[in-house]
């Protein structure tokens, strides 16, 4: 597809930035995303230059071009499921070379002196730079992975195991990492456990998975699609189906998860589902709707339960859950679209119409004219 329009770059940022890629971009509140072209930095020392190959779609791009959390810094180029190949490494890159097959997430720098990044815990780095729609350190803008070339710090490049093609490895750097860390962290899924996970998008399928692969007793999806049911038994290997939408079903249910995933990307109040926990469990909230989430003190106190957030993954997190998902046979189910295909694919994923992730092929189908 040919690329038709430029961006609204300084010149500065152009000095800086010397180096022309090509992206998609939303450019206001509408969301529709058209080509660009974006400069990007030229390899640094400590940099690795990535050819990408594919980027998953997570709803945060859809929150995130729509301005739903009201920041967004146009033109926004999202994507944060970057899978690709090394082109090029700066002089002090010790761990990466031409050739290897790689991974950019959510993130792509940090301060890396405070407690958080001391500790290896940088997703919670109050100065985290994220991937697209940030200021960088040095005052650019960041432009994710709807775009042919990515150059970032070799510290927040993460290696795919030969075992996972990269298609469907892609969305484990948004929607894996973000459900596989609170889920080790706080027990998710664990032998013998039972947990609950709302939501069956991006985010909610892999966390299906996990569960399985982690050895939990019985793993039940919370969903408001009756559509969804037989493939998340059949296919995804759930043991239980609840449309969140019946009460009957709600009401079976209640009181039996020791762990639940929520990543709902919408949702008003926390009631229904928190009546899902047994005593002393735990709900992890990993969705971001656009407004408050309801949700009362009875509704927490009566049984000793645990509300929870969580933010992305650490990079060592993201990196053991990658070798985790190829030792256990974990990756995305993902509909595969061409660059033409993205405002489409948009349409349906704000209608929760998609099993279970977009994935761009930005390797072959978006190309600078
Ligand atoms: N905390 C973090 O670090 C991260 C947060 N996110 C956030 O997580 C959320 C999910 O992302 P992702 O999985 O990519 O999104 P998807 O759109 O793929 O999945 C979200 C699912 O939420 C369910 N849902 C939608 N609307 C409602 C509603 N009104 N009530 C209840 N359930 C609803 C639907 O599942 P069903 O049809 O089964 O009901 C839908 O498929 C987003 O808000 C995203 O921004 C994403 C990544 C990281
Ligand atoms: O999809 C991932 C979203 C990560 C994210 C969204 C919003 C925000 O403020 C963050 O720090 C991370
Ligand atoms: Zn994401
Ligand atoms: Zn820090």
């Amino acid at each position: 597809m040919a690329p038709t329009a430029t961006t609204t770059t300084t010149a500065a940022e152009q000095q800086q930035h010397p180096r022309k890629a090509v992206g998609l971009a939303a450019h206001d509140a509408s969301g529709h995303l058209s080509p660009i072209r974006i400069p990007r930095r030229s390899t640094g020392d400590d940099d690795v230059a990535i050819k990408v190959l594919y980027c998953g779609i997570c709803h945060s791009d859809l929150h995130t071009i729509k301005n739903d959390w009201r920041n967004a810094i146009y033109p926004v180029v999202p994507g944060h499921e970057i899978a690709g190949v090394v082109t090029e490494v700066g002089k002090n890159v010790a761990g990466f070379a031409a050739g290897d097959r790689v991974g950019v997430g959510c993130m792509v720098n940090t301060c890396r002196a405070c407690e958080s990044c001391e500790e290896g815990a940088e997703n919670y780095c109050a100065r985290v730079v994220l991937t697209y729609n940030s200021r960088d350190r040095d005052g650019a803008v960041t432009r994710g992975g709807y775009s042919d070339l990515v150059v970032a710090d070799a510290r927040f490049v993460v290696r795919f195991p030969d075992a996972l093609p990269l298609d469907v490895a892609a969305p484990l750097l948004c929607a894996g990492a973000t459900v596989y860390a609170p889920m080790r962290r706080h027990g998710l899924g664990a032998p013998g456990s039972h947990v609950g996970v709302i939501g069956l998008g991006g985010l909610g399928h892999v966390a299906v998975k996990f569960a399985r692969a982690f050895g939990a007793a019985k793993v039940t999806v919370i969903s408001t699609s009756p559509g969804k049911r037989e493939e998340a038994l059949e296919r995804l290997g759930a043991d239980a189906f609840v449309l969140s939408t019946d009460a009957a079903e709600m009401k079976a249910a209640a009181g039996t998860m020791h762990g639940i995933v929520n990543t709902a990307s919408a949702a008003a109040s926390l009631h229904p589902y928190l009546a899902l926990l047994k005593p002393h469990g735990k709900m992890i909230l990993l969705g971001i709707p656009d407004k408050p989430l309801q949700v009362s003190a009875f509704a927490l106190i009566g049984g000793g339960k645990t509300l929870a957030g969580s933010c992305m993954a650490s990079i060592s997190e993201t990196q053991e859950m990658l070798d985790f998902a190829a030792e256990h046979g974990v990756a995305a189910d993902v509909e595969v679209i061409g660059a033409g295909e993205v405002n489409a694919a948009m349409e349906r994923l704000a209608k929760g119409d998609v099993r279970y992730r977009f994935v761009i092929d930005v390797g072959n189908t978006l190309k600078a004219d």
